[in-house]
């Protein structure tokens, strides 16, 4: 679905104008579509429908407690990597039952606090891990449910800080490796092996490295239950990629539908773990022009959102669509889109044509995933407020940092 449209010339978030939430809530402001959210979540649930399942989102994409709970309300599981995403989670009214705890360096108080709250599996990244697992687990006097990540050595074909699933990456255990961890798994007294996980990468736009892994994973399953070992579940990760410029990713329905014929007769759950695909394209980044700087070299729009807000085109060089708020007939400019931050890498986009004036409203797009959870407060700047639109109505979901909250932690050193 389409969640950001031009009605008359102005840019809409469902059925409120942009203008309207600068107006209300200031700028920069992420907004996000709650249809459009559903709509993504549906695409998955739908195609799975009649096989058991589980689709997870991932929330190191987008953690604010209102994305959550309209995900919790429509049955989501959630895929967390951190004791503050499982809280974020139960705060948002998930269930616990339907979290998987993914992430390299699970602490023993993360892993105690998801035994005791009961999360549904864990993806389980090193033979050390596993043994701490079984430490705490034997602690607490339970079992913990666990999938091995294994790393199928695929290329996915996507940006290399973004790929996960080649050998040379930190994630995972190597496939090679998987059936003597497995074994060692199902020896321990309180370990409970569930499933089998990957994650290959993300902003995948070729079901084929899908595909690739998902054959590795079978065949290692078939290995495992030569030896006894029964895998119940499979989880696939994220990774589905969304359009950006003009890429062509693949419909989440076509992907689950792949999947599906792959894993035919199999008695298998499918556990999805999808973050991008499912918000990235929910949401936009509203900021204003307050300066037009032209030099003899170059045009700049120096806007009141910077990389601090959202740091994507400075960490990957990943291009962002820009959109006028409210277009301008006149003569077009090529503009760098930069912020107030003291760093060269402080941009937006690069080489846009624009007619641009001092105040204009622009929307930086498909900001949903990514976007704020990755924001920090370099040069002490507060981060931005959150809002969440609901057919006409918009919601402030996050509150714009004020200034005062941002040293409220810190302290003098005592007077002499
Ligand atoms: C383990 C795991 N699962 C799920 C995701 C979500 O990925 P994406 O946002 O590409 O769907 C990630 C992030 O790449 C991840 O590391
Ligand atoms: N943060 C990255 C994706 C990393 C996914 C996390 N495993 C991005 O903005 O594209």
């Amino acid at each position: 679905m389409q969640a950001f449209t031009r009605q008359g010339n102005v840019l809409h978030a469902e059925g409120v104008a942009l203008t309207a939430i600068a107006a209300q809530f200031g700028t920069p402001t992420y907004v996000y579509s709650r249809a459009h959210i559903e709509a993504s979540f549906r695409a998955y649930t739908q195609a799975l429908e009649g096989c058991e399942h589980l689709v997870c989102f991932a929330v190191k994409a987008n953690s604010n407690l209102a994305v959550l709970n309209v995900l919790a309300q429509l049955g989501a599981g959630f895929d967390i990597v951190s004791r503050g995403e499982l809280e974020r989670v139960l705060a948002a009214g998930g269930q616990a039952s339907k979290i998987v705890f993914s992430g390299v360096g699970k602490s023993r108080d993360d892993m105690r606090r998801a035994l005791e709250v009961g999360v549904h599996c864990f993806n389980v990244e090193s033979d050390v891990e596993l043994e701490r697992l079984q430490e705490v687990a034997a602690e607490l006097g339970v079992k913990a449910p666990v999938s091995l990540r294994v790393n199928p050595d695929v290329n996915p074909k996507t940006h290399p800080y973004i790929s996960t699933g080649l050998k040379e990456n930190k994630f995972g255990i190597d496939i090679e490796q998987a059936p003597a961890v497995y074994l060692r798994a199902a020896s321990l007294p309180n370990i409970d092996v569930q499933g089998v996980d990957c994650h290959i990468g993300s902003q995948l736009t070729e079901i084929e490295p899908f595909l690739d892994a998902l054959d590795r994973l079978l065949a290692l399953i078939d290995t495992l239950a030569a030896q006894g070992v029964t895998i119940h579940h499979l989880d696939l990760g994220g990774g589905l990629g969304v359009q950006y410029r003009d890429e062509q990713p693949p419909l989440a329905g076509d992907y689950v539908q792949a999947v599906r014929e792959r894993i035919a007769g199999r008695n298998l759950k499918l556990v999805f773990e999808p973050g991008r695909s499912i918000v990235a394209n929910a949401g936009v980044l509203l900021t204003q022009v307050e300066f037009l700087k032209h030099t003899a070299h170059k045009d700049f729009a120096i806007i009141d959102a910077a990389m601090n807000d959202l740091i994507r085109p400075a960490l990957y060089q990943a291009w962002m669509d820009v959109q006028p708020v409210t277009p301008r007939d006149g003569e077009l400019r090529n503009y760098d889109l930069v912020g107030p931050i003291c760093e060269t890498g402080d941009f937006l986009a690069k080489n846009r044509d624009l007619c641009l004036a001092e105040g204009d409203l622009l929307a930086v797009c498909s900001a949903g995933a990514y976007g704020f959870v990755m924001s920090s407060n370099y040069n002490t700047r507060g981060r931005a407020a959150e809002v969440m639109v609901d057919g006409s109505n918009a919601h402030l979901v996050r509150e714009r940092e004020t200034l005062q909250s941002l040293f409220a932690g810190e302290r003098l050193l005592p007077a002499e």
